[in-house]
């Protein structure tokens, strides 16, 4: 967990330093940081912060309403997440990789196609996604 609060706390710092994507944030609370390191930590199979103190996939969902999100904002929010990964060392192997990018390029469409409407067809208590990891194993030499 400390790893995803660093690592989202940089990258919101490079989200307010860009062009296209700090109009989007300007407004958001002090608290956006670390409910997105919960929520992205959990749904990988880390600690259930998120959903049993900070709030519920509902309520994640709703944020996203009316934000009118493009491609471009994605293809940017995605491409500063990953550049700070990097950045920070985040482990490198495969398996986390893929998991990560897969729920990434899963989550970000959603939000993109969600923020496009004005309410959402969805239960209040839909359960929290949680991401696979991906098919395991080789071939290549197991992390020293
Ligand atoms: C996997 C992808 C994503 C996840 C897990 C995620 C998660 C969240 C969460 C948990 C919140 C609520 C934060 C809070 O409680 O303060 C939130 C709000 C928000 N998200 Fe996302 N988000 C994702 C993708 C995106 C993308 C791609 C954009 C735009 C480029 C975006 C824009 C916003 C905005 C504008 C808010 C509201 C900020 C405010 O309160 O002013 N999100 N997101």
């Amino acid at each position: 967990m400390p790893a995803f609060e660093a690592l989202f706390q940089q990258f919101y710092d490079k989200v307010l330093a860009d062009d296209l994507l700090e109009p989007v944030f300007k407004h958001m609370s002090a608290q956006h940081r670390l409910h997105v390191a919960h929520f992205v930590a959990e749904v990988l199979g880390g600690p259930k912060l998120y959903s049993e103190s900070e709030g519920n996939h509902y309520q994640m969902i709703q944020k996203h309403l009316e934000k009118y999100l493009t491609e471009a904002h994605r293809k940017r929010w995605i491409q500063l997440l990953l550049e700070t990964a990097d950045e920070q060392l985040l482990p490198a192997d495969p398996e986390f990789r893929s998991a990560f990018v897969a729920y990434l390029e899963w989550g970000t469409r959603i939000a993109v196609l969600n923020s496009q409407l004005n309410e959402i067809d969805m239960p209040a208590d839909n359960p929290m996604p949680e991401w696979g990891w991906g098919v395991p194993g080789g071939p290549y030499p197991p992390a020293p």
